[in-house]
């Protein structure tokens, strides 16, 4: 049976913010339930509480249990998904921290033996690992016995509706003289996760196709000029690229870190400060390599009625997401930057193993 309340992207907003201060959220499903305690925000005394029996198991992801060598034992098809530990009376609240954070594999030898159980709904399971993600939160969660009663309780549905580009909306057009593009225009979107989204248009329409250009926020590269990735300078060469090729649009995506959010970025950078690259850090910590969604880009483009475009980009993913999504990508164009000795490794990272074109 199908829950019959519409889908609300309310409820998984109120789930978030749940997970941001440590308050159980309850997920259901076609009649399955998990009331999901986060490992992150939680604390030792709610957990006594909710679960006094202290029979609730751990739910992580598969890139964090291959990372303590829970892989063979219950193998997940991709590094996000789901592994569930069984509990055990040394397995307290200090040692799921342990399980779930990183930054402390090199300091607190684990303890053990670890068992993989089979979980009742992995498709449930998958759903909260998405969901600890969308909250910028570690993945990992106990699995309380029972729903809180002031809980926070959403459906699969709701996570969907909340993550659904076709709720986006132009919210404001305003002028914005920036430097390199004194005639741009920005226009502001609303989105059901209360991303604010914008779209720097630049130059005037004439008659080509648009140079497009999608940045994902990166707060580090971006505003305080890290050398550890690309992304500053392919921002600001990407305006002059499109004023240069006479108009365009530049769309700057609220997906920090690859859509892991900024803390979770810098949780793999910490693991980068310890050899790990870009790509080992993220499964390190549990997440997919890239879990930005494109389509929140095509919507955009299709609201400011631009389908037919030129894309300046490296990275042959955002063609096709744009393709599927119905922007005619008639042109890939190259958008490389010099390396510096600091972001070397990341970009033949990008080449090596995340398909970049560089
Ligand atoms: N998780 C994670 N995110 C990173 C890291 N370095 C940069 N980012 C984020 O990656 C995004 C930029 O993506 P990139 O993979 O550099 O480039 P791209 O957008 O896929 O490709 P291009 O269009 O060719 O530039 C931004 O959201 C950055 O915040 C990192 O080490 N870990
Ligand atoms: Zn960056």
């Amino acid at each position: 049976m199908n829950d019959p309340r519409p889908s609300d992207p309310r409820a998984a907003a109120r789930a978030v913010d749940a997970l941001h201060r440590g308050w159980p959220v309850t997920l259901h499903d076609d009649g399955a339930t998990l009331t999901l305690f986060a490992v992150e925000t939680g604390d030792a005394a709610a957990l006594a509480t909710l679960d006094p029996a202290g029979t609730a198991p751990l739910l992580i992801s598969a890139g964090r249990a291959a990372t303590l060598r829970l892989a063979n034992q219950r193998a997940a098809a991709t590094p996000d998904g789901p592994v569930l530990i069984e509990r055990t009376d040394w397995l307290d609240f200090p040692a799921a921290t342990a399980i779930a954070d990183p930054q402390f594999d090199l300091r607190t030898p684990l303890k053990g033996p670890f068992r993989a159980v089979e979980g009742a709904h992995p498709a449930l399971m998958a759903q909260a690992l998405r969901l600890a993600r969308i909250a910028g939160v570690l993945p990992a969660f106990f699995l309380l016995p029972a729903p809180a009663e002031d809980g926070a309780i959403l459906t699969p549905a709701d996570i969907d509706a909340h993550e659904d580009a076709d709720r986006l909306t132009i919210a404001v057009r305003a002028r914005l003289p920036v430097d390199g593009a004194e005639d741009a225009e920005i226009v502001a979107f609303r989105s059901p996760e209360a991303s604010e989204h914008v779209a720097l248009l630049i130059g005037e329409p004439n008659g080509n196709p648009p140079l497009v250009r999608l940045h994902s926020e990166c707060l580090t590269g971006d505003v305080l000029g890290s050398l550890k990735c690309d992304c500053g300078p392919q921002l600001r060469a990407a305006i002059a690229e499109i004023k240069k090729a006479g108009w365009g649009v530049l769309l700057y995506l609220r997906q920090e870190g690859r859509a892991i959010g900024l803390i979770n970025k810098l949780r793999a950078y910490a693991l980068q400060d310890q050899g790990y690259d870009t790509v080992d850090a993220n499964t390190r910590l549990g997440f997919a390599v890239d879990a930005r969604d494109f389509r929140i880009a095509a919507r955009m483009l299709t609201l400011l009625g631009q389908k037919r475009i030129r894309l300046l980009t490296n990275n042959p993913a955002k063609v096709a997401v744009l393709r599927d999504n119905g922007i005619d990508v008639i042109e890939r164009v190259a958008h490389k930057l010099p390396p510096n000795p600091h972001n070397e490794r990341y970009l033949a990272t990008k080449r090596d193993r995340t398909g970049h074109q560089l």
